[in-house]
Formats: C-alpha cells, structure tokens, sequence
C-alpha cells in the first residue's frame, strides 16, 4: 500500500509530542485536516498482532461515541529504519481542557458554571460509554480531553491504550506521567482495579474546571496519597474496607476530612455533593458516570 506518510503532509507535532508522536496532518487527497498517531509495533518480524488488530477495532468501535474523538482510518506503513507502524487516523480537535483551563487561569477568569456543567456532562457520557463497552481509560486528565473551542465539544483521547495494545506502550520517553489524577486505589497498589478508577479522575478534573488549580498536585506517589489524606482524611478501614490489606498500605499521620468546601469555594450544594460522590475512597462506593449523569447537579444543564 501507499505509505502512509505519502498520502499525508505532516503540518507539525500536537501536545508538544506528550501524546506520543502525534502530528496535525493534512490529507492530500481530501484536504482534510487530521491527528496523525504513529505507533510503533513492537513484533515486526510477524507484522501487525492480531491482538493489537482486535483491540484497535475496539477503539474505532468506542470512536463512534461523539464524546470520544474519532478515529478515520488506520494504515500500516514503515517508518525509515523499514520498521512496521501503524498510522491511525483521528479528527482534529483545536484544543485541550489542559489548554483552555491555562487560558482561563491567565486571564484571571472563572470558567462560567454552565461551561464546566457541560464539559462535565459530556466527560461523563464519554466516560459511561467506555464503561458500558467494558473498556477503562486508566489515564484520564485534561490533557487527553480534546476540545473544540468554537462548538465546546469535548472529547477523550488517548483511550484505553493499555487495552489497545497488548503491552503497555513506552510512554514518550521524557514524559512525566503525571500522578494528580490517579485514584487512591492504584496508588496504594490494587492490582484488580475497576471502572471507579476512572471515575476518581473526573473527579478530580471537575474540582480543577471550578478552581483551575490542581486539586491533589502530589510530584510522588507518597506526596500524592498525602495531598488526598490531607483534604479527605486519611481512609480507615471504616469508611474503605480493606484498605489496611493494599500492598502499599503504610502507617500514615492521621488527619481528619477538611470538608471539600475548603478546597473548592465556589461550587454549589449539588456540585460539591457530586464531588465528594466523585471522590469516595471505597471504590465500590464511588458514583459510575451513568449515575453522575442522573445527578441533580445537571438539572439545570442545557441540553440544547
Ligand atoms: N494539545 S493540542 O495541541 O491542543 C492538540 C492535541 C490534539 C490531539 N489529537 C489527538 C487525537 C488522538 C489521540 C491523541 C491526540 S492529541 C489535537 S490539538
């Protein structure tokens, strides 16, 4: 087949390549613009893995969702040292929330309630749709929740890699894989975790919308369960049963809830109400996106 790098003009690389090697691309043959993501595939000698090949028809079935961003095509190609990639094709987004919440935050500006109620909805619906597939994101943050300024459409990316290929990709080399949007769970070691690790990240990302701050900026993981002890109280084996079993689990200083109001002021009775539901230790008490929908906090929404 063609390269695929023949049919598309590389315009330059997004996201300052934290995405992995992700460039905005036009196709000469339509014009169009896209996201071009290149994937090494790690067994050349037997070219693409039936694995990966079932696991990318996954991600372009979920892509259907239009709060997952979509994927157009995918190619096979070599790269220059003749080793075997894969080429997929995603819609272009103008932006990311990581992006549009730095505007906001250097204009002094609060993001207006209806924008971050519906940016958050429609996480949400991305979110209870991958669940509903039985697929996890594992790394949800605002840097892989694509935007379109114009339309404030949003939408996830980077979905799912872990699932969509066998092993877990190198991620970019430099990249520091941030931890402030890891659920307690993963952090204290749990190897079976569940759809709520998810649903701690929203969480999370829901708290930053209102405040453009990071809500746990923890730079390891100790400092990471120590920034959610620290607002939440340290979890007992009375509000998370099993905790104390977690292979991480430790003696920490024990610190008694702050109340969310603390951390962030300006969010009304529901929304901090569905905050906390966001930010249960129990996972098996953490709210799912299909219930968070259904959440009071989105009466008001405007459904258009
Ligand atoms: N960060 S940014 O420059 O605003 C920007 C990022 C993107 C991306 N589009 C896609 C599509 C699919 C997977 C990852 C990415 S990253 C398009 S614009």
């Amino acid at each position: 087949t063609m390269s695929a790098m023949q049919a598309f003009e590389k315009l330059e690389k997004v996201g300052e390549g934290t995405y992995g090697k992700v460039y905005r691309a036009r196709e000469k043959a339509t014009g169009r613009i896209v996201a071009l993501k290149k994937t090494r595939l790690h067994e050349d000698d037997e070219g693409v893995p039936p694995t990966t090949l079932r696991e990318v028809s996954i991600l372009r079935m979920l892509s259907r969702d239009p709060h997952i961003v979509r994927l157009m095509d995918v190619k096979q190609g070599q790269n220059k040292e003749g080793k075997t990639v894969l080429y997929l094709v995603f819609e272009y987004m103008d932006t990311d929330l990581k992006k549009f919440i730095r505007s906001f935050r250097q204009t002094g500006k609060a993001i207006p309630v209806p924008t971050v109620k519906s940016l958050m909805y429609q996480l949400c619906k991305g979110v209870a749709f991958c669940h509903g597939h039985g697929i996890l994101h594992r790394d949800l943050k605002p840097h892989n929740l694509l935007m379109d300024r114009k339309t404030m459409l949003l939408k996830i990316a980077d979905l799912g890699l872990a699932r969509a290929y066998t092993l877990p990709i190198k991620k970019y080399t430099h990249e520091i894989l941030t931890l402030w949007y890891r659920a307690p769970e993963v952090l204290l070691g749990a190897t079976h975790y569940s759809t709520a690790v998810d649903m701690w990240s929203v969480g999370c990302i829901f708290a930053e919308l209102v405040t453009k701050q990071a809500l746990f900026p923890g730079d390891s993981e100790l400092q990471q369960l120590l920034h959610i002890f620290r607002l939440l109280g340290t979890p007992n084996e009375q509000v998370w049963p099993g905790v104390s079993n977690l292979v991480n689990w430790h003696e920490y200083p024990q610190w008694s809830p702050q109340g969310l109001s603390s951390a962030v002021p300006d969010l009304d009775a529901h929304g901090q109400d569905l905050l906390l539901q966001f930010l249960q230790y129990d996972p098996s008490k953490r709210i799912s996106a299909k219930k968070a929908m259904e959440h009071p906090y989105f009466d008001d929404l405007d459904k258009e």
